[in-house]
């Protein structure tokens, strides 16, 4: 096959930041998105309605392409409040509110610290209709950062969906078959989002033969036993697995550091790395479920409903990539990439 015409997809999980990088990352990700859901952790995080709202109007003044639309989340913390839930849903923006477990991930200090401490929130979100997204870890520094999504499933996220039949969740970037297992295995409100690089890598190719910091991104990348489990579930055609990039930008001396940050650039060539694993699965047919349906079914928004095409063509990765006044190294930097978006 050298051309695929799909419906236009969405990416349910990215973070442009904030300030003059806007103009680089808002470029990349409205390129042919139809939506994107923007992750709340900037500095500060965007904790209430108000924030959510003046956050997007920064990212529509950068004048993303005519077709794009940010969705907004809100950032969960210990005081957030059910009214706040309120407000930001009667908004019409805001979609969604995040559940950092504090000191998870990037920018998670501000999180919550015991998902207890939010059962009435959850409670408002579940009773108006607002999605949870969660990145699924635990933070205790006993246990091993390979182990941390597991452990959350089971003393976290297990007692939530329990407790919150109706409370639609998004597990966010599912690293592990546990986390694959427990989406296919829990209500049909549960739901999950894959990104490229964990579709693409293993810890092998960050750890061998020299230690590759841009492969370093939360949840770590697991085994390759992980890695095949996550291909299977995003390509089988399961309405519960969806896109969600993680694109996550840090200028290019904050990850080759001696303590370097967490997150991986895929915004510039996302849909056409995803369409290269499902390629290799000899599952394009898939693609457009993964990309373009379950995602908005799943939030209960409309496709939609125009098209983008894929070619067959190979086209080079740059080095390094303008992040305002920085630069950011994309995956796959230097090297090809097999597919384009016309
Ligand atoms: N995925 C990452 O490694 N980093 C993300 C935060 C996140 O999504 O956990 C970031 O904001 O840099
Ligand atoms: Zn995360
Ligand atoms: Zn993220």
């Amino acid at each position: 096959m050298t051309t695929l015409t799909i419906t236009r997809p969405d990416d349910w999980h990215v973070h442009l930041r904030d300030g003059e990088v806007l103009t680089d990352t808002v470029r990349d990700i409205s390129r042919y998105n139809g939506r994107a859901l923007i992750m709340p952790n900037t500095v500060p995080p965007v904790t209430n309605t108000e924030m959510a709202l003046a956050y997007r109007e920064r990212i529509m003044a950068q004048k993303p392409s005519e077709q794009f639309e940010p969705l907004m989340a809100l950032y969960l913390t210990d005081n957030t409040t059910p009214d706040e839930i309120r407000k930001a849903k009667a908004s019409g923006a805001v979609v969604a509110a995040k559940l950092y477990p504090a000191g998870a991930t990037t920018n998670s200090d501000s999180g919550v610290t015991n998902a207890k401490n939010i059962y009435h929130v959850l409670e408002a979100m579940q009773e108006v209709g607002m999605l949870l997204l969660v990145h699924g870890e635990v933070t205790h520094h006993e246990v091993d950062i390979f182990d941390r999504e597991k452990e959350f499933l089971d003393t976290v996220l297990a007692p939530i969906v329990n407790d919150f039949p109706n409370l639609k969740i998004v597990l966010e970037h599912i690293t592990t078959a546990d986390a694959a297992n427990f989406v296919k295995n829990a209500n049909e409100n549960v739901a999950a989002t894959i990104t490229a690089h964990h579709l693409m890598y293993n810890r092998n190719h960050m750890l061998v033969g020299g230690i590759k910091p841009h492969f370093y991104c939360l949840p770590i990348l697991k085994r390759n036993t992980h890695q095949k489990a996550l291909v299977e579930a995003a390509t089988s055609g399961s309405k519960k697995f969806f896109l969600g990039t993680d694109s996550a930008p840090h200028a290019k001396g904050a990850k080759e550091s001696a303590c370097g940050c967490a997150g991986s650039y895929t915004a510039h060539a996302a849909l056409e790395l995803y369409a290269e694993v499902f390629e290799q699965e000899g599952k394009l047919d898939n693609l457009e479920a993964f990309a373009s349906q379950n995602g908005p079914d799943f939030y209960g928004v409309p496709r939609n409903t125009d098209t983008v095409t894929l070619t067959k063509e190979e086209w080079p990765v740059p080095d390094t990539m303008p992040f305002g006044s920085d630069i950011v190294v994309p995956i796959r930097a230097g090297e090809t990439v097999s597919w384009k978006v016309k």
